[in-house]
């Protein structure tokens, strides 16, 4: 099954260079993986450790809690999208390689080459076009010990978002500062630590729960309600995302227009679990094509790191 697997992956890889090289907004928008390369893939491993524990965003038919081993995460990537600006990037989610490290996430199992599709195309506009993530292959091990390849997607150094290390009161300012398409900074801060205490509690990140505190130091410093700054963002949402009211129960839209041909908006705040119906999908508006070159530009610097050998 790996050896399928990083056929696929290599096919993914190929697809993202030419949208990188052709530029073209349109291209954004992932066509249909080769066939053949999706014929003989039975099913695929995606490891979540960040939103997408909390806003997965694709279907999968089953799920698995555990870690991969030699990363820490960490809030060094940038994001001009979805939490900040191009002018005042937020901070989001990756992971940092370190020898003893160990990544506490979610292991979602796609099956057949619709559902394998649909899942990297999201991600691939999600996690690479937009948000400068590349992606590789690691090993999960689940919580009895067993063992299975999953896709990975990470944020390197060189890609054009990352923003890296500094002390956690500067990151915690930076953070409250931020507000992007799909809400506030602290808010994906939040949502990630509560995740974790109440679905993983063996993950006892320090770098997550130590942003958390300080977060809160500063707010009650400066004597600002977290409340009202996660309010005032969903506010400000541009009409096209708040009005995404197809799914009154989701509690999280997303809209991520990015070419000539918009994406339907998509409510990514429940799991869509192969088992439920749920797939609004609404006729969107103009594109915001700001947004479409911020992702074009990041896109063209998102470096593909070669997948590991089997
Ligand atoms: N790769 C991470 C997710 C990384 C991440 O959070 N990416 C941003 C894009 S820059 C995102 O999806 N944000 C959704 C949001 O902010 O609601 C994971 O496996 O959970």
């Amino acid at each position: 099954m790996l050896a399928e697997t990083h056929g696929l992956i290599n096919a993914v890889k190929r697809r993202f260079e030419r949208c990188a090289a052709s530029g073209e907004t349109d291209s954004v928008e992932m066509e249909p993986l080769n066939e053949h390369s999706l014929a003989n893939v039975s099913s695929l491993w995606v490891f979540g450790y960040g939103s997408v524990l909390w806003k997965t965003g694709f279907e999968y038919t089953t799920k698995q809690t555990g870690y991969i081993r030699g990363f820490v995460r960490r809030f060094w990537q940038g994001s001009c999208t979805h939490r900040g600006t191009p002018e005042a990037p937020g901070r989001v989610a990756t992971l940092v390689p370190q020898p003893k490290g160990q990544v506490w996430g979610i292991a979602y199992k796609l099956v057949g080459a619709e559902m394998v599709r649909d899942a990297l195309a999201h991600l691939g506009l999600r996690e690479c076009s937009l948000g400068g993530y590349t992606f590789n292959m690691q090993v999960f091990h689940d919580r009895s010990g067993a063992t299975v390849p999953v896709l990975v997607f990470l944020a390197t150094p060189d890609n054009a978002l990352y923003l890296g290390s500094c002390e956690l009161e500067e990151l915690a300012s930076q953070v409250i500062a931020c507000n992007g398409y799909c809400g506030h900074n602290i808010e994906y801060v939040m949502r990630l630590a509560d995740f974790m205490r109440t679905h993983i509690p063996e993950e006892t990140d320090p770098h997550l729960f130590g942003l958390v505190d300080a977060i809160k130091a500063v707010l009650r410093r400066r004597n600002v309600c977290m409340e009202r700054l996660i309010a005032d963002a969903r506010s400000t949402m541009p009409d096209h995302v708040a009005a995404c009211t197809s799914c009154a129960e989701s509690d999280f839209k997303s809209y991520v227009g990015t070419g000539s041909t918009p994406h339907d908006c998509v409510c990514v705040g429940r799991d869509l679990c192969a088992t439920s119906s749920h797939r609004p999908r609404r006729p969107m508006p103009a594109v915001d094509t700001e947004l479409a070159s911020a992702g074009r530009a990041v896109a063209a610097e998102a470096p593909v790191l070669e997948v590991e050998a089997a």
